[in-house]
């Protein structure tokens, strides 16, 4: 996919995951959407955005993924600053085994109605261009997790929604693709455990100190490689520092 002069939104911009997929978009020549819930850092990386890639080239909306209208208005801001939207990523997320309700209200159902935004203004059904959206898994989503059930759930539960997504020959009409990128432990604010993160901090801390943890630039090539590949829809790749990347289910798409 060629990048240069492409619209993205990315959510959970701030910092972290977002912030590096947002970087590499506007390197690239991209016109970019921050949206993130906290409105202080969110507005503090799209101002040195801005002053490295240019003022008109990156915007930022304050947005909780988890209120329909919030996120609605970042899809109406950018389509009225922009003309037009080519990518969304869905990656805002946390991990709160306490709050767990809230983990599944922002990884899955904020993820699906990023992707129902997405859908809606990307269709040329609806005067859109087609487009690619990524959505941010993890590798909790393959297998079972006891000490972050609801996170977990919230992964799992994200990449069926993907695949169903991909499989729809009325997307595919329209121009659209849909892929998921599932890194293992990658050095973000995700992984400094506090109470409640998990339901035994001292279990993930040890699983992270076995299994590592993935770099940056490691999950941000991965993603470039899911943008990059036109024909990978349906696509869910795996990022572990042991096996490096590798596409899974890929028989049964
Ligand atoms: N760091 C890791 O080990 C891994 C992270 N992931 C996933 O990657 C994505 C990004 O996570 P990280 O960058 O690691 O975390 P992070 O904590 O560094 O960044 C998450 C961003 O999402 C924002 N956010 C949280 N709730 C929000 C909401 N309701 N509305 C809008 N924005 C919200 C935060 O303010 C923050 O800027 C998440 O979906 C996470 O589950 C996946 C695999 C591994
Ligand atoms: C709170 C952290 C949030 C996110 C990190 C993330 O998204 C990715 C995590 C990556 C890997 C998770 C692997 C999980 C593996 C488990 O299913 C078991 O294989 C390990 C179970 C126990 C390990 C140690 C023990 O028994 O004490």
């Amino acid at each position: 996919m060629e990048l240069k002069g492409k619209v993205a939104i990315v959510s959970g911009a701030a910092e972290g995951f977002g912030k590096a997929f947002a970087e590499v978009l506007l390197l690239k020549g991209c016109k970019v959407c921050l949206c993130d819930i906290n409105a202080p850092l969110g507005q503090k990386t799209t101002g040195i955005f801005e002053q490295r890639f240019g003022k008109e080239n990156a915007i930022f909306v304050t947005c909780d993924v988890t209120v329909a209208e919030q996120f609605a208005d970042v899809f109406k801001k950018t389509k009225l600053e922009y003309g037009k939207i080519d990518i969304v990523v869905n990656n805002a997320g946390v991990a709160n085994e306490k709050e767990w309700r809230q983990t599944i209200m922002v990884n899955l159902i904020g993820s699906m109605q990023g992707t129902e935004l997405a859908v809606k203004y990307m269709s040329k059904e609806n005067g859109g261009h087609g487009g690619v959206i990524i959505n941010i898994g993890s590798a909790t989503g393959f297998e079972p997790v006891f000490f972050m059930p609801a996170y977990a759930a919230s992964k799992h539960g994200l990449i069926g929604f993907t695949r169903s997504w991909s499989v729809s020959k009325r997307n595919e009409a329209n121009g659209l693709r849909f892929a998921c990128l599932c890194p293992a432990f990658a050095e973000t604010n995700l992984i400094r455990f506090t109470e409640g993160t998990t339901l035994s901090n001292s279990t993930a801390e040890a699983l992270l100190k076995e299994i590592g943890v993935v770099k940056m630039s490691q999950v941000v090539e991965s993603f470039m490689e899911l943008l990059a590949d036109e024909s990978n829809n349906g696509a869910v790749l795996k990022l572990t520092l042991d096996d490096g990347a590798e596409y899974m289910y890929r028989d049964a798409r």
